[in-house]
């Protein structure tokens, strides 16, 4: 049986669709062809808290291998949380049985980054949209628009789902690879939102596009975020590509959540040393602007998630890094509500950094101009 969550503190707020805490997924490491031996554990999502408030749009960002894939999963049980909890509209998803999972599955949706890897090749367009509906039905709304479930009613609603994603009607006979990037994206959305969901994930949605392309579907997520009311989690390693879609924007580091911030602050003030690195790459139109910009440049690779350093485990790049506290004691994702509610930053510095009290000058920045 389901754990249904009657009012845990966090959940009192009505307002808030999904509330994740400490979630942890750990990817075991094996040895040995003959004895599978587990010698450590990728600490893939490693303690992460947040929340998403119905309709808004939390945009998760950070470098490739972060964990945001295996965050967004984890919230759909994709893949088996090792620890934390996840409560989806009150109700604690790990604790579902499989029919129970099935229900919620058709609410929470997930729109991939290759539409092409998660469309199977040999099934037409239409066939691809009729399969949802076969597995879990039309929702009422839908039910009430095009009739009981029947294969009849299940067309009329795909061809709706179709115009709505700017797709023509004749597209149902065609096959994936018939249609260029940006369309085949519109049918991986269509496929997404054919049920009716309250909760869309959408991993890398525009990463393998045309920048061309990209505003379309970005546009055409958030026409459908207003025509049917839903909520998003856009993951995206393109500080870029989130900032106008996002009314909330969370940074992950090696598993773990380093800044969150209302969308228009996290830009207008960076205060994570690695927010502030990630936000000095993205460029600027204004070449005059662009020429004259300082770049910080991270130093290193990401480290090992099987094994993150110790203390902050952003020291080993950290621009702004002290000696011995950086080094040796973590720092928690604290609120600076002096800041702005709902500012969250996991920084020993973050409020020098915001007084200008440590800056560029200080810590040994690797500062170089970007041309
Ligand atoms: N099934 C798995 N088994 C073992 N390790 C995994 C598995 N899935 C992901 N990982 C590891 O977990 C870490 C986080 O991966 P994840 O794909 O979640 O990151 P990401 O930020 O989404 O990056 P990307 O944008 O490249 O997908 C990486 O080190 C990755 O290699």
């Amino acid at each position: 049986m389901s754990e249904k969550v009657p009012d845990p503190g966090q959940m009192t707020d009505a307002g808030v669709l999904l509330a994740v805490s400490g979630l942890q997924v750990h990817f075991p490491i094996k040895k040995g062809l003959v004895f599978d031996r587990t010698i450590g554990h990728v600490r893939a999502v490693d303690g992460v808290d947040l929340q998403v408030r119905r309709g808004e749009t939390y945009g998760l960002v950070g470098e490739s291998g972060c964990g945001k894939s295996t965050f967004g999963r984890a919230v759909l049980r994709l893949e088996e949380p090792t620890g934390g909890t996840v409560i989806f509209d009150g109700q604690n998803i790990n604790g579902l049985g499989r029919e129970q999972l099935r229900l919620t599955r058709r609410r929470m949706q997930m729109v991939f980054q290759d539409p092409l890897a998660s469309l199977d090749p040999r099934m037409s367009i239409q066939s691809l949209l009729m399969e949802p509906l076969k597995t879990h039905g039309l929702s009422e709304a839908d039910k009430a628009e095009f009739g009981a479930d029947s294969p009849s009613s299940h067309l009329a609603k795909v061809a709706s789902m179709l115009e709505v994603v700017g797709l023509p009607r004749a597209a149902l006979a065609k096959y994936p690879h018939e249609f260029s990037g940006g369309q085949r994206q519109r049918v991986g959305i269509a496929r997404a939102m054919i049920l009716n969901p309250d909760l869309v994930i959408a991993d890398e949605p525009v990463s393998a596009l045309d920048v061309s392309v990209q505003a379309q579907v970005i546009n055409l997520l958030e026409h459908l975020q207003d025509l049917l009311g839903l909520t998003y989690i856009v993951i995206a390693h393109d500080l870029a590509v989130v900032r106008h879609i996002s009314d909330t924007i969370g940074v992950m580091y090696l598993g773990r959540l380093v800044e969150e911030a209302a969308s228009d602050d996290l830009y207008a003030r960076p205060l994570h040393p690695y927010t502030i690195a990630l936000m000095s790459a993205i460029p600027i139109p204004d070449p005059v602007v662009e020429d004259q910009r300082e770049r910080i440049l991270l130093r290193g690779d990401l480290p090992s998630p099987a094994n993150p350093p110790s203390g902050c485990r952003f020291h080993t790049r950290c621009p702004f890094r002290q000696e011995t506290r950086c080094d040796t004691e973590e720092p928690v994702l604290r609120e600076l509500v002096e800041l702005a509610p709902g500012r969250r930053v996991a920084c020993h510095y973050a409020e020098e950094i915001l007084s200008g009290a440590i800056g560029v000058a200080d810590a040994g920045l690797v500062v170089e101009p970007s041309r």
